[in-house]
């Protein structure tokens, strides 16, 4: 016996196998069953051959149906489930699967380090499933979560059991930045972004020659606020000076290992600066927006067109010298390069003023001559004038999310329903900045009562 399912019914077909009766071969039919033929069985025999042509009828609407791509299954033995774009899947424990388009984005499961945490069932392809190239860390349990389709572009999970502060999370799966992965890497991309709650500012992009002083302003930013700011620590191939220290100024690394790290996505950006090979990893950005500060990058004029197409929302700032023989001075003066070196970066300097000053990519730039007007200018950009602009904002409360969450939307606001009677959470995403690679900022989660949403 089978039991078949359309979107549109059921059919159960029993066989006559099933009961035991072969009319092809009256030889073979029980005698018991002869004897009482006429009296027990002929309306079920009759029945039976009247059924047939509906039977028929049924069985070719349902071949049209999966003609037109809606996918039937048989379910008797499997507990599957199915989507609205036509795909049945048998999940997994602690899996989750939302429908995008023709792909059916399974997440979740049992958390080991193999696993990348997503599988995609593209009903396009020959063989189904697709196993992506993921970009972003994973979270780190996936146990019971729930997920919600969001503008199309991205999954919002929220994990349950969890801390509100620790819940919530993005699978990016047609994003900007997951579509220009997807062209690079040529095979299916999604990343990962986690969400951080709170209004966690805009990342800060700081460009400019060699020499001029970026890293002398950036030193005093952090230096007056410290839990305010945080550097994003690059890696690069150039050897380190001497007061340069691994992990601190930039991750000292090697040509080699630096290549395979961006073949396998790891790099927000990377650029050939004065003949070496620098770059902002994603991992920088992500470990100082889950300290909760706002990030800080120093990176060159090419890093910072790559950051502008990507969804960090930064604000990019260039700092210029009052002049080139001043820059030259401060170079040489800070004897932390070779007379090649130097040259090599004074002939870049031309280059990266003439783009930062005409190219319309940043959106300050300041001329680093007095260094405290320059510092304060920078404050100011920063919104950072008064004494009480650095007092730390204050703490987001935090709480504990169900095991078990149901989740709907009215607008910007994603209710969670707790299962406590009159009460939901909410998760606001209306001032949402950001996404992956890194973290998706802005959001505000609290608890409150259904007429007070
Ligand atoms: N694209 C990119 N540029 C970087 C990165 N880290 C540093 N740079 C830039 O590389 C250039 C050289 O940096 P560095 O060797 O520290 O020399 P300095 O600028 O003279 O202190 C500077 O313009 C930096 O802004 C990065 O991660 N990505
Ligand atoms: N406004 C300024 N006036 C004079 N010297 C400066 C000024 N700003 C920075 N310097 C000095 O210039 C040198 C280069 O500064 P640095 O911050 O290392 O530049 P960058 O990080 O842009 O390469 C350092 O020795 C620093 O002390």
């Amino acid at each position: 016996m089978a039991v078949y399912v359309s979107s549109s019914f059921i059919i159960i077909i029993i066989p006559p196998s099933f009961l035991h009766l072969d009319f092809s071969n009256p030889n073979l039919l029980p005698p018991s069953f002869l004897k009482n033929f006429h009296k027990r069985d002929l309306k079920i025999f009759k029945l039976w051959w009247l059924l047939q042509p509906i039977l028929l009828l049924l069985l070719y609407t349902t071949i049209l149906a999966l003609y037109q791509g809606e996918a039937p299954a048989f379910v008797a033995d499997d507990m599957q489930t199915r989507f609205s774009n036509g795909f049945h899947l048998q999940l997994k424990d602690f899996e989750s699967a939302t429908a995008v388009g023709n792909k059916t984005y399974v997440i979740g499961g049992i958390d080991d380090q193999e696993s990348s945490g997503v599988r995609i069932f593209d009903k396009s392809t020959v063989n189904g499933e697709v196993i992506p190239t993921v970009l972003g860390t994973k979270p780190t349990a996936f146990e019971s979560h729930s997920t919600m389709l969001l503008n199309k572009d991205r999954i919002l999970i929220i994990k349950g059991n969890s801390k509100s502060n620790v819940s919530v999370w993005f699978l990016e799966v047609d994003t900007r930045f997951v579509g220009d992965q997807k062209k690079k890497f040529g095979t299916e991309v999604v990343a990962w972004s986690k969400g951080v709650i709170g209004d966690a500012e805009r990342p800060i992009v700081i460009s400019g020659p060699s020499g001029v002083g970026k890293g002398t302003l950036i030193n005093m930013l952090m230096k007056e606020f410290p839990s305010m700011f945080g550097f994003s620590v690059s890696h690069t191939t150039r050897a380190p000076r001497e007061k340069e220290e691994n992990g601190v100024h930039y991750h000292f690394t090697n040509r080699s290992v630096m290549e395979e790290e961006i073949k396998a996505g790891k790099f927000l950006e990377f650029a050939a600066v004065h003949g070496n090979l620098y770059g902002t990893s994603i991992e920088a950005v992500e470990i100082v927006a889950d300290a909760g500060k706002r990030c800080i990058l120093d990176i060159d004029v090419q890093g910072a067109r790559s950051v502008r197409a990507s969804s960090l929302e930064a604000i990019f700032i260039f700092i210029c010298p009052p002049s080139f023989e001043e820059l030259e001075k401060r170079l040489r003066a800070r004897g932390t390069e070779t007379e090649e070196q130097i040259q090599k970066r004074l002939k870049n300097a031309k280059a990266e003023l003439e783009e930062g000053t005409s190219s319309g990519l940043f959106d300050h730039i300041l001329v680093n001559n007095d260094l405290e007007a320059c510092y304060q200018q920078l404050k100011k950009i920063l919104g950072l004038n008064g004494s009480m602009d650095a007092t730390p904002k204050a703490a987001t409360e935090v709480f504990d999310l169900p095991m078990d969450l149901s989740l709907s939307k009215i607008d910007e606001k994603i209710l969670i329903n707790s299962g406590k009677a009159n009460q939901k959470i909410v998760l606001d995403l209306s001032s949402i900045k950001g996404g992956a690679p890194g973290r998706t900022r802005g959001l505000y989660m609290y608890t409150a009562d259904d007429g007070n949403l």
